[in-house]
């Protein structure tokens, strides 16, 4: 009988023989292999009760899928973080000679976006104590992200605000650069605070930095192994540097010969941003951060 693959097997049928491996002779169909069976019985891809995907794996396509495939209906899941995401600043998007284009929200948020958070965005807060104040009031938001006003400046109101809420601050400045001016604050039963960078930069590798360990442990997501990134180029600086990075067609990644930080032009087109160790020489890794 000729049934088509994936088909059920027909009632008192005992093997399912492929067309290529059938020989016709005359009415009789023959197969030259004995052993050859194509019949793929019920529940034979894993055994009942198995685990297919250890608690803590991140969701993915491929997981729908298997969980569609092993007929699980539903799934228990934590997330996705939320971070409201603020900008900062009198003179950003201020109108005339003294202001400033805003430059650093769309691509922070695409960066956290891109690491599986979803990004409302907060209001701009202004150089004024009680927008900050605000901004740190609980609002189901997992963390707050303020671009901007992490300095000790007259106008960086942060701190203050941070202050007066209690709060403690678990990272305050990163042996790194740029963006190494970040903190990381705690509110008591209120949100985690990420204050980055305000050059915008700053902003996007502070956030480069952050995004993925902050997802993992507010998620309680298992472990995973870092990416490393084999470098084209070496890395004078005897500090570590957070970098743009794009491959060199040969299997190693180019480093930018400098960065500013005042906007992205050195990040246009680039596929990676890497975690570089000091004096790194070529061949030398450097962990993949975004
Ligand atoms: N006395 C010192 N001043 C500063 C130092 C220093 O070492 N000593 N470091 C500079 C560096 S590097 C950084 S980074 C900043 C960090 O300070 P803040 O996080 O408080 O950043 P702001 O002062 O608010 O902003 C810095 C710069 O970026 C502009 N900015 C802010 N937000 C945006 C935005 N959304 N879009 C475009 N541009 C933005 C802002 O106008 C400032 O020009 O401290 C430096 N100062
Ligand atoms: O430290 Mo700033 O973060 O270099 O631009």
């Amino acid at each position: 009988m000729r049934i088509a693959t994936g088909a059920r097997l027909p009632a008192g049928a005992e093997r399912v023989i492929r067309d290529e491996e059938i020989v016709a002779d005359g009415p009789v169909l023959r197969c030259a292999d004995p052993r050859r069976n194509d019949v793929r019985p019920m529940g034979s891809a894993w055994p009942s009760g198995a685990t297919l995907a250890a608690a803590g794996t991140a969701i993915d396509p491929a997981l729908v899928s298997l969980a569609t495939a092993a007929g699980v209906a539903a799934v228990s899941a934590r997330g996705p973080v939320r971070i409201r995401l603020h900008t900062s600043g009198d003179e950003v998007g201020a109108a005339g000679r003294t202001g400033l284009p805003e430059t650093a929200w769309g691509p922070v948020a695409a960066l956290f976006e891109a690491a599986g958070c979803a990004v409302p965005r907060g209001p701009h807060l202004p150089d004024a104590p009680a927008s900050f104040r605000a901004a740190l009031l609980p609002d189901g938001a997992d963390v707050v992200a303020i671009i901007g006003a992490t300095g000790r400046g007259a106008a960086d109101r942060l701190r203050d605000a941070l202050d007066g809420v209690g709060a403690t601050l678990p990272v305050d400045g990163v042996d790194v650069r740029p963006g190494g001016s970040l903190l990381v604050a705690t509110v008591p039963d209120g949100p985690i605070v990420l204050g980055l960078g305000g050059n915008p930069m700053a902003a996007v590798l502070g956030a480069a930095l952050l995004a993925t360990p902050l997802r993992a442990a507010l998620l309680r997501e298992a472990p995973r192994a870092v990416e490393l990134l084999p470098l084209a180029d070496a890395n004078p600086d005897d500090r570590w540097r957070m970098l743009p990075v794009e491959p060199d067609g040969a299997g190693r990644w180019r480093l930018p010969a400098t960065v500013a930080t005042p906007h992205l032009r050195d990040a246009v087109g680039r596929r990676a941003i890497a975690l570089v160790p000091p004096l790194a020489r070529p061949g030398d890794l450097a962990e993949r951060l975004a």
